[in-house]
């Protein structure tokens, strides 16, 4: 569903993406595994168009998106779930999910329903500012917001990341249901995560990818952890 070809992007005068190559299959969690500062993020937002000096190719359903601006990435069915959150400390969370529709339609409002049976914590906070939010919350308002519009792929960076232990655990079980309906690019420091949910893996490092494969292959290869990404 998308490919990334030998992409480099330069960053003011720093060339941070050296030559990656990803695949991500339809209907599979790929997850982009890495040390801190390894080049995972810039990929998933080299993909969503916010760099402008991003060299090679970028295939989403076998058309290039490469050198398209945000807004029309997105149009095209790619929901993105940033590091930090993307959700308006100052409106509520129905606010926050009515500004993130693209449409008000039957479709979208189903979308709605859905994920408000997915995140029930949401439904609890709907008349909740955003700034009010549990961190749990906000990362669940923030893939919902992704998710409102008609979205076949979905790029999430660390969904865990500076959540409590129960907050991951709903975070996964709600990312589980996702994936049956929705293929996931997925960049997570939290190997348990990402090795329950992911069917593949690709390793980056220095900006380049080095290692790719079935995430059981990962699973199995405590070498090749400790080699990338420092754990047992
Ligand atoms: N705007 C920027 N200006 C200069 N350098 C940047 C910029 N954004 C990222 N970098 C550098 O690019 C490299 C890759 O950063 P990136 O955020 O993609 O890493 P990452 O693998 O996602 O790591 P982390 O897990 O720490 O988020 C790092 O060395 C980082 O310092």
């Amino acid at each position: 569903m998308l490919k990334i070809k030998d992409l480099h992007t330069h960053i003011e005068q720093f060339h941070i993406l050296q030559g990656v190559n990803l695949e991500v299959p339809e209907g599979s969690v790929t997850v982009v595994l890495g040390r801190n500062g390894a080049g995972k993020t810039t990929t998933i937002r080299s993909v969503m168009g916010f760099y402008p000096n991003v060299k090679g190719d970028i295939l989403f359903q076998d058309q290039s998106i490469l050198q398209q601006p945000p807004y029309t990435i997105a149009k095209h069915g790619i929901g993105y779930v940033p590091e930090d959150q993307d959700i308006f400390a100052g409106l509520t969370v129905e606010e926050n999910m009515r500004v993130a529709m693209r449409k008000e339609d039957d479709k979208t409002r189903e979308r709605q329903e859905w994920l408000l049976d997915l995140f029930p914590d949401l439904k609890l906070a709907w008349k909740r500012k955003g700034g009010h939010l549990s961190g749990g919350q906000k990362q669940m308002l923030s893939i919902a917001r992704a998710l409102v519009n008609d979205t076949p792929l979905l790029l999430v960076d660390e969904p865990s990341k500076g959540l409590a232990p129960i907050m991951v655990e709903k975070v996964m079980e709600a990312m589980n249901v996702i994936r049956e309906t929705t293929t996931i690019l997925l960049v997570e420091q939290n190997f348990i995560m990402a090795s329950q949910l992911g069917d593949y893996f690709y390793m980056i490092d220095d900006g380049q990818t080095v290692f790719e494969g079935e995430m059981k292959l990962l699973q199995e290869d405590e070498g090749l952890r400790k080699k990338y990404l420092g754990i047992a």
